[in-house]
């Protein structure tokens, strides 16, 4: 499993006249990398996602995934939210099946394939457990076994986890990130956070603004699973860090978001 995306020349405008959100977005990411989209607030991260998902096709340019043009969206290549829009009025397990059987699955196999699936993300004991019961981290949990359920090829990540707190996510960030590692799935997260970007990726994008674009890329290098308080986790977040304020240096900030970009880079040293 597993498949390349390419980003071929990409640029948009949502309607004709109206600003450039992104221009010129090229990269090949390879099949089963783990990459990281940062930038700053409205720089195109969430667009460039959409498109990369088949829900927004792009004004100029085109999204391949193994090949072949994306047109619309696919249970091969699946998105997950902040929020896990997961159905109120089923359970565990039946929103984690869902996928499966509009694919038209068999009732027995989607039944083999949640149980495993639940055991993965550690919900085997709340598989008949009414979603609206369940925590914030467990929504979310669910919300990826049911992403997972059509094994697909891309996984595609929209801040899923900044509204979970502190433990949860780091807990969640190493989870996802293992098992697209065992499952060979290409990974693409979209984040404001530099400790985010550089605990899931191989390699980070950094985009500017107006016009959104990749102004920078960062190859972690670092192994599996990643230690946050180590020295190398450490000097690559730095390094992410001056990228990071290169590219805020070069991009014109509105007047109200400039107190906050010094702002972080103080706490961030
Ligand atoms: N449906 C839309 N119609 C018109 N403009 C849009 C639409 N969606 C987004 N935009 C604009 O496109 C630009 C990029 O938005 P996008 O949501 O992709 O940025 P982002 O980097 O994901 O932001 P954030 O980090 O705040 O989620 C912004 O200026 C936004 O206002």
């Amino acid at each position: 499993m597993g498949a390349t995306i390419s980003l071929n020349a990409i640029s948009h405008r949502y309607k004709p006249g109206a600003a450039t959100v992104l221009e010129a977005i090229d990269d090949q990411i390879k099949s089963g990398e783990r990459v990281v989209l940062i930038g700053r607030s409205g720089c195109g991260k969430s667009t460039l996602l959409h498109m990369i998902a088949g829900l927004l096709m792009p004004s100029d340019g085109c999204v391949k995934i193994g090949g072949r043009q994306v047109t619309r969206p696919s249970a091969k290549w699946n998105m997950m939210f902040q929020k896990p829009s997961l159905y109120p009025w089923m359970n565990v397990r039946d929103n984690v099946g869902l996928g499966l059987l509009f694919a038209g699955a068999a009732k027995a196999d989607i039944g083999e394939r949640v149980d495993q699936l639940l055991e993965m993300v550690g919900l085997a004991d709340k598989s008949r457990v009414n979603v609206q019961s369940l925590s914030g981290g467990q929504q979310q949990r669910v919300a990826l076994a049911r992403s997972l359920a059509t094994r697909p090829d891309v996984l595609l990540l929209d801040e899923p986890f900044s509204a979970l707190d502190a433990f949860t996510r780091a807990a969640l960030q190493q989870e996802v990130v293992g098992i697209c590692g065992e499952m060979g799935i290409t990974l693409v997260t979209v984040t404001h956070d530099i400790d985010e970007a550089i605990l899931m990726a191989d390699r980070v994008l950094i985009m500017a603004q107006n016009p959104g674009r990749i102004e920078s890329r960062l190859e972690v290098g670092l192994g599996w699973p990643r230690d946050p308080a180590s020295h190398d986790f450490q000097q690559r977040r730095r390094a992410l860090m001056d990228l990071f304020q290169h590219t805020d240096s070069v991009t014109p900030l509105p007047e109200k978001d400039r107190d906050g970009a010094r702002l972080r880079r103080v706490s961030n040293g």
